[in-house]
C-alpha cells in the first residue's frame, strides 16, 4: 500500500505555508461575493439589455446627436461617462478586501482601473450583429458619435467592444475579471504593493476555479491577453480629453461632473469619490 506521502497527505506542520493558502470554501464565498457585487452595480442585468437589443435610433435622432456642437456632445458623454464610473465605484468598494486596503491605495486603484472596467462592462451592452453599443436607452453605431471628433478612439472603443462580446463572457466570469482589472498591483503610487497582491490572490483563483468549473481554461490566456489593449484604450481617452480641455477649458472646469475631474484629472483632491 502506498504511504502517506504518496497518497498526497501532508504530515501536520503548522509552520508550512499549505495552512495559509485559502480553502476553496474561502474562493466559493470571494467569487459568490464578487459575482452579487457585480449584479448589484451594473445599472441592467443581461435580459434586460436582450429586450433592448433592436430599440436603435433613428435617422432624425441621429441627425439630431450629430449636430451637437464638439464640446456639447463631450459634456453629455462625460455625464454618461461618469455615471457609469460611480456604479464601478460601487462595484470595487464591495469587493472582499478592498475597504481593508488604505484609503489612498483605494483610491490609486480606481483612479488608474475604474475607466479600464467601464471598458469591459461595455461589452455586456454591445450588440455584435449590428456593431451597436447601449447609449442613452438606446443602442448606437459609431456615426452617431461623430460631433466628438474623436472618430479613431470611438473606433477603437468599439473594436474593443467588439472583441470582448465576441469571447461571450457569463456574468460570473465578468464580474471576477474586473475585480482582478481593478485589483491591480502594478499600479502606480500605492503605499501597500504585497496586501493588494494578497487580495488580488484570492481574486485570481476564483477565476480560475470559475473557467475550470466551466471547462473554459483557455478563456484565461485570451482575457490577460486584452489587457494592454484596454491600457491602451485608455491612454487614448487620456490623450483625447488632454486634446479637448486645451480646446474648451472652461467646459471641462465649470461643466464635467466633479467625479470626471478627480478621476482623470490631474488634481488630487478626492471628495466624491471616498463620501458617497
Ligand atoms: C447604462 C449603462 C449600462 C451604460 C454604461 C456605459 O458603459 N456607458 C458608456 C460610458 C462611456 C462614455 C463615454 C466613453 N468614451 C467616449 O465617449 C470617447 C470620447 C470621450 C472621452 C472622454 C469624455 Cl469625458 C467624453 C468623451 C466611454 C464610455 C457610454 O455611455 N458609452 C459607450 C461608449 C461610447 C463611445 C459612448 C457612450
Amino acid at each position: 500500500n502506498m504511504s502517506g506521502s504518496e497518497m498526497g497527505f501532508r504530515p501536520f506542520d503548522p509552520e508550512s505555508s499549505f495552512f495559509s493558502y485559502p480553502t476553496s470554501l474561502h474562493i466559493e464565498e470571494v467569487s459568490a461575493s464578487i459575482v452579487r457585487s457585480h449584479r448589484e452595480t451594473t445599472q441592467y442585468r443581461p435580459e434586460e439589455l436582450q429586450a433592448l437589443r433592436w430599440k436603435v435610433f433613428s435617422r432624425e435622432e441621429i441627425h439630431t446627436y450629430q449636430s451637437k456642437s464638439v464640446d456639447e456632445m463631450w459634456q453629455h458623454c462625460a455625464v454618461r461617462l461618469t455615471d457609469a464610473v460611480q456604479y464601478v465605484v460601487e462595484f470595487a468598494k464591495r469587493i472582499p478586501g478592498f475597504r481593508q486596503l488604505c484609503q489612498n491605495d483605494q483610491i490609486a486603484l480606481l483612479k488608474s482601473g475604474s475607466m479600464e472596467v467601464v471598458l469591459v462592462r461595455m461589452s455586456r451592452m454591445f450588440n455584435t450583429e449590428n456593431n451597436t453599443v447601449f447609449f442613452d436607452g438606446k443602442f448606437a453605431g459609431t456615426e452617431l458619435f461623430k460631433s466628438l471628433s474623436c472618430g479613431d478612439l470611438i473606433a477603437a472603443v468599439f473594436d474593443f467592444a467588439h472583441n470582448l462580446c465576441a469571447l461571450r463572457l457569463t456574468e460570473q466570469q465578468m464580474a471576477v475579471f474586473t475585480a482582478l482589472v481593478l485589483l491591480n498591483a502594478d499600479r502606480p503610487c500605492l503605499e501597500d504593493r504585497e496586501r493588494v497582491q494578497r487580495v488580488r490572490r484570492d481574486v485570481e483563483l476564483a477565476l480560475s476555479h470559475i473557467l475550470l468549473r466551466d471547462n473554459q481554461e483557455s478563456l484565461l490566456h485570451k482575457l490577460y491577453q486584452r489587457v494592454p489593449v484596454l491600457k491602451s484604450l485608455c491612454a487614448l481617452h487620456m490623450e483625447k480629453l488632454r486634446w479637448f480641455r486645451q480646446l474648451y477649458p472652461l467646459t471641462v472646469h465649470s461643466l464635467f461632473p466633479p467625479l470626471y475631474k478627480e478621476l482623470f484629472g490631474s488634481d488630487t483632491d478626492i471628495q466624491t469619490l471616498t463620501t458617497h
